[in-house]
């Protein structure tokens, strides 16, 4: 399992190495340092030949410790390398200043911000951003923007950009770039960005996988520490998906309710995608007026008809319908009849869409009425109307971290609700109330920007409420439906629409070992 670790967390593992006598601070930093040259040479190979030349601009801490190690290591395989100091050289820290003294007996150490534009003669080179890491605690302000400005300038649109550890600018904890007062907020804009030991929140939320470019992370020998509170990076579905054998009744049967005449596409797509991810049967709840606009677009689905709050409670009188999903094209005003109902016959439910939003007058009504068999699926907009105060502190900008981040507005909403949250977004956060948390994010080798179209989040709701109906937990059903969800999307790629993804099920499936 990989997790994520914030910046205080990493600097304890850190610290509990050190402690333990394993391996010293100068060792981590070397072989930090080794790490991103390594990196560096494996991303660009021709660099090795050809370009043999970088900038490298340290800063004041240990992260800047690391770029003394970077140079002496380029330096060693005849690379031309220029390198500027942001601070007093008397004031690093102890290991950053071992590799600092060793550093100057090989070559010049130059003054940040510089006077004039560094220049290694002719063509390409390589920036190695070493300036601030997880030691970042405010935004870049008018000493150190400028000097990042510089190598936007056309004269090095050719340069590799390389991150040690975090571009800096980007909070760890939060992938927010950090403002410093009115300023615009400045951030280091890497091709690469090189970590260590274990990826760190804000390489995958917020803004972080923009301005990371590629990432990879480093082994440095410490060893995995194991922090509960930590988040976990979703990788894989986590869920045994496959069928051994049974009748259709013995693998659940969901309920989607869908909204009126014109407004059914939504349910549709939902209860398509959880007879696909394998509940046994799936039922759609239509009002009168929409009976016909279905009947003539289903044959595996069923349907039924519910025109109000007393029809579902007597559909629901058949325990055999174990999961309900309410909220794709339900309507506000269908979804404040039906939601009450839905949850106080306590079936494991998702709610998503009008379901979430028909609470934005009371959301506390909602979290009266949840319990823990619950997931909400809210988007950003969807989740500012039920918790208005935790988007606040997501929106404008950050000054001073570690930043509050979509991790800890997703739990602090899960614990309020009392049930599983799953906050959407490329940088999908989905938290339980008792503080479990996991990242997943469609970024790097996982991108899926086609996921950005209209319906997609019904399917994500159907998958969800198809896996619950399978008997899987709240968390771990919308844990393993985010994963599948980009697994279906990348499956098909540029083109999709939402309709082709309960339809790439099969091959993710297949892909999978299900
Ligand atoms: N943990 C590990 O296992 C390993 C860690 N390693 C490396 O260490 C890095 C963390 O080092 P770190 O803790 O020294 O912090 P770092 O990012 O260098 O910055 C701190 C300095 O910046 C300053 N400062 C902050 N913001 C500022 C601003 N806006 N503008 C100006 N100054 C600002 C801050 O000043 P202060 O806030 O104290 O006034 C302080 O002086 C980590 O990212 C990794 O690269 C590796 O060697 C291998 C093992
Ligand atoms: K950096």
């Amino acid at each position: 399992m990989s997790v994520l670790l914030t910046a205080a967390q990493m600097r304890a593992a850190e610290h509990a190495g050190m402690a333990s006598g394993a391996v010293s601070g100068a060792e981590l930093m070397e072989r930090a340092g080794q790490g991103v040259v390594a990196a560096l040479l494996k991303t660009w190979p021709n660099s090795e030949v050809a370009a043999r030349r970088a900038i490298v601009l340290c800063g004041p801490g240990n992260n800047g410790g690391d770029g003394f190690v970077i140079a002496r290591l380029l330096h060693q395989r005849d690379w031309q390398v220029e390198l500027f100091l942001l601070g007093d050289s008397s004031r690093l820290p102890a290991d950053a200043r071992l590799n600092h003294d060793r550093w100057n007996a090989l070559g010049k150490v130059g003054a940040l911000p510089f006077d004039a534009p560094p220049r290694l003669s002719g063509g390409e080179g390589v920036v190695i951003d070493a300036l601030f890491g997880t030691g970042l605690t405010r935004g870049l302000g008018a000493e150190v923007a400028p000097i990042l400005a510089r190598f936007e300038a056309a004269g090095y649109a050719d340069w590799h950009r390389v991150a040690v550890d975090l571009p800096s600018g980007l909070c760890a904890d939060s992938g927010r770039v950090l403002a410093a007062g009115d300023s615009p907020a400045a951030v280091f804009r890497a091709d690469l960005t090189v970590s260590f030991h274990s990826a760190k929140p804000g390489h995958f939320l917020a803004q972080g996988p923009e301005v990371c470019g590629a990432l990879e992370v480093v082994d440095i020998g410490l060893a995995a520490a194991s922090f509960a509170e930590a988040a976990e990076l979703v990788t894989d579905p986590g869920l045994p998906l496959g069928k051994r054998g049974g009748h259709k009744f013995d693998h659940g049967h969901a309920l989607i309710l869908s909204g009126g005449f014109g407004r059914t596409g939504a349910a549709r797509l939902a209860a398509r995608a959880a007879l696909r991810i394998g509940a046994g049967l799936v039922t759609l709840a239509v009002p009168g007026a929409a009976q016909m606009e279905v009947a003539a677009q289903i044959t595996a689905l069923m349907m039924r008809r519910v025109e109000t709050a007393e029809a579902l409670a007597q559909l629901l009188e058949d325990r055999r319908l174990n999961a309900v999903c309410l909220g794709p094209g339900l309507g506000i005003e269908r979804a404040r009849m039906l939601v009450p109902e839905a949850l106080r016959a306590g079936r494991a439910t998702v709610l998503d869409a009008d379901a979430l939003s028909a609470f934005a007058g009371d959301p506390e009504a909602l979290f009266t009425a949840l319990h823990a068999d619950c997931v909400l699926t809210p988007h950003g907009g969807e989740f500012a109307r039920l918790f208005p105060d935790l988007a606040r502190h997501l929106a404008g900008p950050l000054q001073s971290g570690p930043g509050f981040s979509r991790i800890d507005a997703a739990r602090a909403a899960a614990a309020r609700a009392g049930c599983t949250v799953l906050l959407k977004g490329p940088d999908t956060v989905i938290a339980a109330p008792d503080g479990t948390v996991c990242v997943h994010a469609a970024a790097y080798g996982r991108a899926a920007p086609w996921l950005a179209t209209a319906g997609a989040g019904d399917v994500l709701a159907g998958l969800i409420c198809g896996l619950l109906a399978r008997g899987a937990g709240a968390y771990q059903a919308a844990r393993a439906a985010a994963f599948l969800h980009v697994e279906a999307a990348r499956c098909i790629g540029p083109g999709l629409i939402a309709e082709d993804l309960p339809e790439a099920l099969p091959a993710v499936l297949r892909g999978l070992g299900a």
